[in-house]
């Protein structure tokens, strides 16, 4: 098969860069386009000195871009920007394939989004066009559509814990506490203080708590996958490493054992490529998919009656964004899903 030309939007940020790492090595994939917003003009070597082997091109602004001649745009902008620029690009090209890596496409309900994101959502029709790219479970959909809207780093790694769960009914869904941790990058590149090293560098901190954007994503699926509307709780921190999540869900049991819990969720995934159950007494931990698009997920039984826990991680720029994201775009180009996605973890 030929190679399909590629755009990425935001390509001097973090999950654009790890988009371009991924389909320079991806076997029909060729990168044409690159934009940027404050570096547009340099070379994408001197905004990323690690991609002095490949032959990229130029940085530029997205609004320069001939996405007519384009098959696939990956979309790595800051939530709240990216609405109206997808929605030029497809205007410009509306055959284009859009795989989108922010926020704003995935909530369905356009109020909850207006509620969470602080303003009406301004291109309300592809938000309703859009489907959710948690892969494994809009593989389908995902297949012929348009416009992908990925998940977020943490719904991403919560939901593939508890959504086999959740759907299989062995689990209490108004009684789940997600404890969740981030490196730093899944803040992206842009210089904030609380990522600063002297800040970041030797502490934990909780933030968002009890209020982060997230939890709307999460209880969205979760609400897809037992039927009802459910709530949850949602704590997210910053943890001092440069890639990786691990959330930690703490779970009511529904009659069911922990062993039952560990049981579903392989045989939810016993075709899965990149999802893994570890076998009982394993923990999962960030150092095992770092790097790659492999998620690892254990489930621990809790010392207080009828409750387990279940951890999962994965590494936010990749399972968390461009990995998910690469692994749609080949299920839309008819492509071998593992296509350019099967790096083993980078251990230690
Ligand atoms: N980091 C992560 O782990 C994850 C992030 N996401 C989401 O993916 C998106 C990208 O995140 P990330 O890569 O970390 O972010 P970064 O801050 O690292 O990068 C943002 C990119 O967007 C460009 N940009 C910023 N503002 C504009 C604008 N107004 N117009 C055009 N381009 C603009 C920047 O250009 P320039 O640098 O030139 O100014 C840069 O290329 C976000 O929505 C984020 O929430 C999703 C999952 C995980
Ligand atoms: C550590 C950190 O700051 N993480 C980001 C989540 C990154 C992400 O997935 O955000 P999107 O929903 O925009 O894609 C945050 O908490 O906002």
């Amino acid at each position: 098969m030929s190679s399909k030309k590629i755009g990425i939007l935001g390509a001097s940020g973090y999950t654009g860069a790890d988009a371009v790492r991924l389909l320079a090595r991806h076997p029909n994939a060729e990168i044409v386009a690159l934009t940027a917003n404050t570096h547009a003009g340099k070379s994408m070597g001197d905004v990323f000195p690690h991609f002095f082997m490949l032959d990229l091109p130029k940085l530029v602004e997205w609004e320069k871009v001939d996405w007519s001649k384009l098959d696939a745009v990956f979309c790595g902008l800051p939530h709240g920007t990216t609405q109206e620029i997808i929605a030029a690009v497809l205007k410009a090209n509306p055959k284009i394939k859009v795989l989108d890596m922010s926020a704003d496409f995935r909530l369905r309900d356009k109020s909850t989004y207006a509620q969470w994101y602080g303003h009406e959502h301004r291109a309300l029709e592809l938000q309703g066009e859009a489907v959710y790219g948690l892969t494994e479970f809009y593989r389908e959909k995902i297949t012929s559509a348009r416009l992908v809207a990925c998940p977020g780093c943490y719904p991403t790694a919560a939901l593939l814990a508890l959504v086999p769960l959740a759907k299989a009914k062995l689990i209490d869904v108004d009684d789940i506490v997600i404890d969740a941790k981030s490196g730093v990058t899944g803040a992206g590149r842009g210089l904030k203080q609380n990522t600063l090293f002297s800040e970041a560098g030797e502490g934990l901190s909780p933030y968002s708590v009890g209020t982060h954007r997230h939890a709307p994503e999460i209880e969205q699926e979760i609400g897809v996958a037992a039927g009802s509307a459910v709530t949850i709780n949602f704590t997210p921190h910053l943890i001092p490493m440069a890639r990786g999540e691990l959330c930690t869900s703490y779970v009511k049991l529904n009659g069911a054992t922990p062993d039952d819990l560990r049981s579903a969720l392989e045989q939810a995934y016993a075709n899965e490529p990149f999802v893994h159950v570890a076998r009982k007494g394993v923990l999962p931990q960030t150092q095992n998919v770092r790097g790659s698009n492999y998620v690892q997920i254990g489930v621990v039984a809790d010392r207080i009656k009828n409750r387990a826990i279940v951890i999962s991680t994965l590494d936010n720029l990749v399972k968390g964004s461009a990995g998910q994201a690469i692994q749609n775009m080949n299920l839309m180009f008819g492509l071998p899903e593992t296509a350019g996605l099967e790096q083993i973890a980078l251990f230690p």
